[in-house]
């Protein structure tokens, strides 16, 4: 498909954590770096915090997307070809998986509510629970949340204590004492989140997670987020699994479930003692199509100079 072509997408969103959907089977979308910032500026484009391509794992692999088929996937698979916002790649993302999910089973692409979706990570078995053309209720298979080193994040002037953990794509979980909803909502993130790119060499998403607490026999915790290459979204599916796994080592424990509040809902964590489950809600809002052409002209964003009035 070529650039004078008008290419479909819906939107859709994971507890907020908002997708541009692009249905393309055989692979056969040009994608580069530019392109996919683009359409995921909110200003300039349609606007998410990231792009998931439908492609089959197979096609990827022939187009040479991919270099070879990750584990577990099987060329006729649904994979999540996943994109942050800035263009960059990523190699799992968890909420995108659910929402992902969502999509094939409500177009028939999926004709089974279990099914395996790819991702760069491996395979992610997924189980939709219930859907229609709007909304579902999604449970992911994550695979294992591995603890790494203890590590610190700077946000403003404030230094927190986290542990790394890999969910498949890298995060900085820190489970924070003393920190109740009113403080996590006051956290700015304006200024970005400084890390120890020596434990991250390939940068990493920041998770700040209250101390779990018991409510009505079941734990609870709420988390805000900075994605790598994105920002501060009000979801992350990926770090709502590492939280929770950071979480229950904050209690000395391994394994458990736990209900985590994020700016965008509410989702369900099951951390097993080698896997991980995601359960939470999926919404998709709208089908629309680019311009013919815009995409060969959606490169890059106009520099904004400062004192050029009057020049
Ligand atoms: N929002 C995603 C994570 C997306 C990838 C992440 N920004 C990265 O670069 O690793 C999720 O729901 O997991």
């Amino acid at each position: 498909m070529n650039s004078d072509q008008a290419w479909e997408f819906v939107k859709g969103h994971g507890t907020q954590n908002d997708f541009v959907i692009l249905t393309d089977p055989a692979a056969e979308l040009d994608l580069p770096t530019e392109v996919v910032a683009a359409i995921c500026d909110r200003q300039r484009g349609i606007g998410a915090d990231g792009l998931l391509r439908v492609a089959r794992a197979g096609a990827l692999v022939a187009a040479g997307t991919l270099a070879a088929l990750p584990a577990g996937v099987s060329p006729d698979d649904w994979f999540m070809d996943y994109r942050n916002a800035d263009g960059s790649i990523a190699e799992m993302c968890g909420n995108g998986v659910r929402v992902f999910a969502h999509y094939v089973r409500a177009t028939g692409l999926a004709g089974t509510d279990e099914f395996t979706v790819g991702s760069r990570a491996g395979a992610r078995p997924v189980i939709v629970h219930s859907f229609d053309t709007q909304d579902a209720d999604v449970s992911v298979q994550m695979g294992p949340a591995r603890l790494g080193v203890d590590s610190s994040v700077t946000i403003g002037s404030d230094l927190y204590r986290g542990i790394a953990v890999d969910v498949g794509n890298p995060h900085l979980a820190c489970v924070v004492p003393g920190l109740d909803a009113d403080a996590l909502a006051a956290v700015d993130f304006g200024t970005g989140v400084q890390i120890d790119s020596q434990v991250f060499p390939h940068g990493t998403n920041v998770e700040l997670l209250t101390v779990p607490t018991e409510a009505d026999g079941r734990l609870h915790a709420r988390m805000r987020v900075f994605e790598r290459g994105v920002g501060e979204t009000r979801s992350c599916g990926t770090g709502l699994v590492a939280a929770a796994a950071a979480g229950f080592a904050h209690r000395g424990e391994s394994t458990g479930e736990i209900t985590i509040d994020v700016p965008g809902g509410r989702v369900q964590i099951q951390i097993l003692p080698d896997d991980a489950w995601l359960r939470g809600p999926s919404a998709l809002v709208a089908d629309g199509r680019f311009r013919p052409g815009w995409t060969a002209t959606a490169i890059p964003a106009p520099e904004v100079t400062a004192g050029a009035v009057g020049d």
